[in-house]
């Protein structure tokens, strides 16, 4: 049975898909091509904790400092230049992202924009995707479809390096892998909103589907649990 998404006399509920996973498992470009499908607002929530990373280490400091982190969570805002620079799609943003993401400050400083966006999606957009780690479990636990996203450690570094490949950044195979277990250790094993699926995600193992199966699985149970189509 389909979930009602708004009852007579209430506001309308904007509908919200919470898509978590480790990195590089294809979370983001599911995330995207559901957004745009869906007529969806689309939040990489990721991004903010690259920007928080990039800003300590720019400041000289330690992203695994609780003081600097902090501060540099809560000097980021919406508008804040630093979200859009290409800079935080390094290596070495992500992992002092994931330094800084082990900080409680840091995440409490930034639950308050991710569940606005959920909630008032910019654009009027009638709902939200947001992807990351936490988003099912601590972020938008009421999330109407949740799903996590994940594929095995070599897939995914593969797959990591083929675009870093694409892109023109040079990158040895095994440094990738090396990174990619580092991550996801720390992401998987730190005390607060650890990686993991929320009980009720749609757990989606994509090593052996390429991009359009994966996306026509959510589109399913995006479906199955909110009776939308995909409008584009
Ligand atoms: N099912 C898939 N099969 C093969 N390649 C894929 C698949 N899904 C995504 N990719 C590719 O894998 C790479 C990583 O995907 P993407 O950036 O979406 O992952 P992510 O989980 O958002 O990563 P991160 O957490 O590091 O931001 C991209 O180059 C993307 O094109
Ligand atoms: N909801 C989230 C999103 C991200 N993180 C941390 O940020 C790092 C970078 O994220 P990407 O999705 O851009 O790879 C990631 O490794 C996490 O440490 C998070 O904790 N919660």
């Amino acid at each position: 049975m389909t979930q009602p998404l708004s009852n007579q006399g209430a506001p309308a509920r904007t509908v919200v898909v919470a898509i978590d996973g480790p990195a590089a498992s294809g979370k983001g470009t599911l995330s995207q091509r559901i957004a745009d499908a869906f007529g969806f607002a689309h939040l990489d929530t990721g991004v903010l904790y690259r920007a928080v990373g990039v800003s300590v280490l720019r400041a000289g400091g330690d992203p695994a400092d609780n003081a600097a982190a902090a501060h540099a969570a809560y000097d980021l805002h919406p508008e804040h230049p630093i979200l859009r620079e290409v800079a935080l799609r390094t290596d070495e943003a992500a992992q002092a992202a994931s330094k800084v993401a082990a900080v409680p400050e840091v995440r409490a400083a930034l639950l308050d924009f991710q569940r606005r966006f959920a909630t008032h999606p910019p654009g009027g957009a009638p709902g939200a995707v947001l992807d990351g780690r936490d988003i099912g479990t601590v972020v938008c636990p009421d999330a109407q479809a949740k799903l996590f996203i994940t594929a095995s450690v070599e897939v995914r570094a593969e797959r990591r390096l083929k675009e870093l490949q694409r892109r023109g950044i040079p990158a040895i195979s095994s440094d990738v892998l090396e990174d990619m277990k580092t991550r996801d250790a720390r992401d998987s094993q730190r005390a607060v909103a650890p990686l993991r699926p929320a009980a009720d995600a749609f757990v989606l193992d994509t090593s052996a589907l390429d991009a359009d199966q994966v996306f026509s699985m959510a589109v399913a149970h995006i479906g199955s649990k909110t009776g939308l189509k995909p409008t584009a």
